[in-house]
C-alpha cells in the first residue's frame, strides 16, 4: 500500500497573520496597552496540529495535516469554523482564530475564538472519504474540544455534513450525545433554524445599512458579490431580493456578468447542475479579477483572504466594501482605501451574523428548547444593527475607519477580561 504525503506544507508569501497582527498592533496602539498585552494577544493561547490519516475508497492510503487553534478563551469557550482547502496552513489558521476572537468579543458573544484546518481538497474526495477524514481528524482533536471548551462550525469547504459526522464521533466517544459540541449541524440533529443562512443575512443587513449610510438607495444600487458558496450565494440572493442589482458574480473557475442584473435563482440552478457559475446563458463570462475593480455601489468579496491588496486596491472603484469572507482586504489595501473615501465594513462586524446564530443554536442545544425561525431572524437583525450602530458611532467620535473602531472595541473586551480575572500581565 503505498503513503502520499497529500500537497507540500508551505508557507504562502505573504500571510494573513502579519495582516492580522498588524491590525491588533495598531488597536494596542490606540488603546495605550504594552508590548505584553500586545504578545499576550497576538499568540493563540492553546493549537493543536495533528497527522491524519485517510484510507481511500481505492484502498491506497493519503496523509493530510489537520490544524485546531485556540486563540483565546478569556470570555468563554474557544469558537469557530473548520475549512478543508489545499491552501490550509498553520498560519492562516492562527490568523483565522484570531479575528474570530475579535468578531465575538464585538458582537458581544460570549466566546472566545479558534478555528481548524485541514489541508484538503474537498472536491477531489468521496463522501466516504471526507466522512473518513473527518471522523479521523476529530478524534484526534478531541482532548481540546468540547461544548464548553471549543465548538467548531462550518467554514470554507465543509457544511452541516461535515458536522454532523463530528457530533457523531465526539458523542461515541463520550457514550451520549452531545448536540452542543458543533454548530451549523442538519436541523434534524439538533440545529437551529436560519443558521445555514445567517452570515449572509447579517452581510445584507449590514450592505443595506451601509448604502443607507451612504445616501444610497437600495432600490437599483449596484453589488458585485466574490465566491458563491455558502457565504457570497445567500448573500447575493438577499441583496436581490432588497432590490439591489447584482451585476458579478465569481468562483474559483471564473466570473460572469450582467450589467442589467444577474438573475442570482437562475444562476443558482446553474450552478447546482454544473457545480460553477461558468457557462451560465444569462450573462457574459469575464475576468474573475477584473470584476473587484468595476464601478459599482457594494463591492462583497466572500471567497478567501488578501484579494484586496496593494496590487489592486488602487483600481478598485466600489464606493462600499463589505467583507464577507474573512481578511480579504490587507493593511496596505485598507490605507489606500481610506486615502480614497472607500468605505470598508470589517469583515468582524459584516460576517458575524453566522457566529450569531450558531450561539443561539449552541444556547438552544444546551437548553433541549429551539426557537422558531422568525425568533431567530428577529434575533439577528437586531444584534448586527445593534454591532453596526456602536462601531459606526465609535468611529465618528475617534476619527477612525470601522476596521479599527471594530477592532479597538473588540480588543478592549477582551484585554478587560483579561483584566478582571487577573490574568493580564
Ligand atoms: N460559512 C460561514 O458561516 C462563514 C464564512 N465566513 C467566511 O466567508 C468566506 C467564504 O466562506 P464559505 O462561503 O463558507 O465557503 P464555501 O466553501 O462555501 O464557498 C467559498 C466560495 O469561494 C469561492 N472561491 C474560492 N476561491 C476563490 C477565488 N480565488 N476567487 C473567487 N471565488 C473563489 C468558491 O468557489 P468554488 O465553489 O468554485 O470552489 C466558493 O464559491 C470565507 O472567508 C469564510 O471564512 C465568515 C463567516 C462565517
Ligand atoms: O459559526 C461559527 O461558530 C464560526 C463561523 C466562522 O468560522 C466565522 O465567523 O468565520
Amino acid at each position: 500500500m503505498s503513503l502520499i504525503i497529500a500537497d507540500a506544507v508551505t508557507a504562502p508569501a505573504a500571510t494573513p497573520l502579519e495582516d492580522a497582527r498588524a491590525q491588533l498592533a495598531e488597536a494596542v496602539a490606540v488603546l495605550g496597552y504594552d508590548q505584553g498585552i500586545y504578545n499576550m494577544l497576538a499568540t493563540p493561547r492553546r493549537e493543536m496540529t495533528v497527522s491524519v490519516p485517510l484510507r481511500m475508497d481505492d484502498g491506497s492510503s493519503r496523509l493530510y495535516i489537520g490544524h485546531r487553534v485556540q486563540h483565546n478563551f478569556s470570555r468563554g469557550p474557544a469558537k469557530g469554523g473548520l475549512r478543508y482547502s489545499p491552501n490550509v496552513h498553520i498560519e492562516e489558521v492562527r490568523a483565522l482564530a484570531m479575528w474570530m476572537t475579535w468578531k465575538c468579543a464585538l458582537l458581544d458573544v460570549p466566546y472566545g475564538g479558534a478555528k481548524g484546518g485541514i489541508n484538503i481538497d474537498p472536491r477531489q474526495h468521496s463522501m466516504a472519504e471526507l466522512e473518513r477524514v473527518t471522523r479521523r481528524y476529530t478524534s484526534e482533536i478531541l482532548p481540546i474540544i468540547g461544548q464548553e471548551r471549543d465548538i467548531p462550525a462550518p467554514d470554507v469547504g465543509t457544511d452541516e455534513q461535515t458536522m454532523a459526522w463530528i457530533m457523531d464521533t465526539y458523542s461515541v466517544n463520550k457514550g451520549y450525545t452531545v448536540p452542543g459540541i458543533v454548530t451549523g449541524k442538519p436541523i434534524s440533529l439538533g440545529g437551529s433554524h436560519g443558521r445555514a443562512s445567517a452570515t449572509s443575512r447579517g452581510v445584507t443587513h449590514i450592505a443595506l445599512a451601509a448604502l443607507t449610510h451612504h445616501g444610497i438607495r437600495h432600490q437599483g444600487a449596484t453589488a458585485v458579490v466574490q465566491g458563491f458558496g455558502k457565504v457570497g450565494h445567500d448573500a447575493a440572493l438577499f441583496l436581490a431580493e432588497a432590490g439591489v442589482l447584482v451585476v458579478a458574480i465569481s468562483d474559483q473557475y471564473g466570473a460572469v456578468r450582467n450589467d442589467t442584473g444577474l438573475d442570482v435563482a437562475a444562476l443558482s440552478e446553474h450552478m447546482r447542475a454544473t457545480g460553477s457559475v461558468v457557462g451560465f446563458t444569462g450573462a457574459d463570462e469575464f475576468d474573475a479579477l477584473d470584476m473587484l475593480e468595476l464601478d459599482v455601489d457594494l463591492l462583497v468579496p466572500a471567497a478567501v483572504e488578501g484579494v484586496l491588496h496593494e496590487g489592486n486596491a488602487a483600481r478598485v472603484r466600489a464606493t462600499i466594501i463589505v467583507e464577507g469572507a474573512n481578511g480579504p482586504t490587507s493593511p496596505a489595501a485598507d490605507r489606500i482605501f481610506e486615502e480614497r473615501g472607500i468605505l470598508v465594513v470589517p469583515d468582524i462586524l459584516a460576517n458575524a451574523g453566522g457566529v450569531i446564530v450558531s450561539y443561539f443554536e449552541w444556547v438552544q442545544a444546551n437548553q433541549a428548547y429551539w426557537w422558531n425561525a422568525e425568533e431567530v431572524e428577529s434575533k439577528l437583525a437586531e444584534r448586527m444593527q445593534a454591532a453596526w450602530r456602536q462601531v459606526v458611532e465609535y468611529a465618528a467620535k475617534r476619527a477612525l475607519t470601522l476596521r479599527a473602531a471594530a477592532t479597538i472595541l473588540a480588543v478592549e473586551r477582551v484585554a478587560e477580561a483579561h483584566k478582571i480575572r487577573g490574568l493580564y500581565p
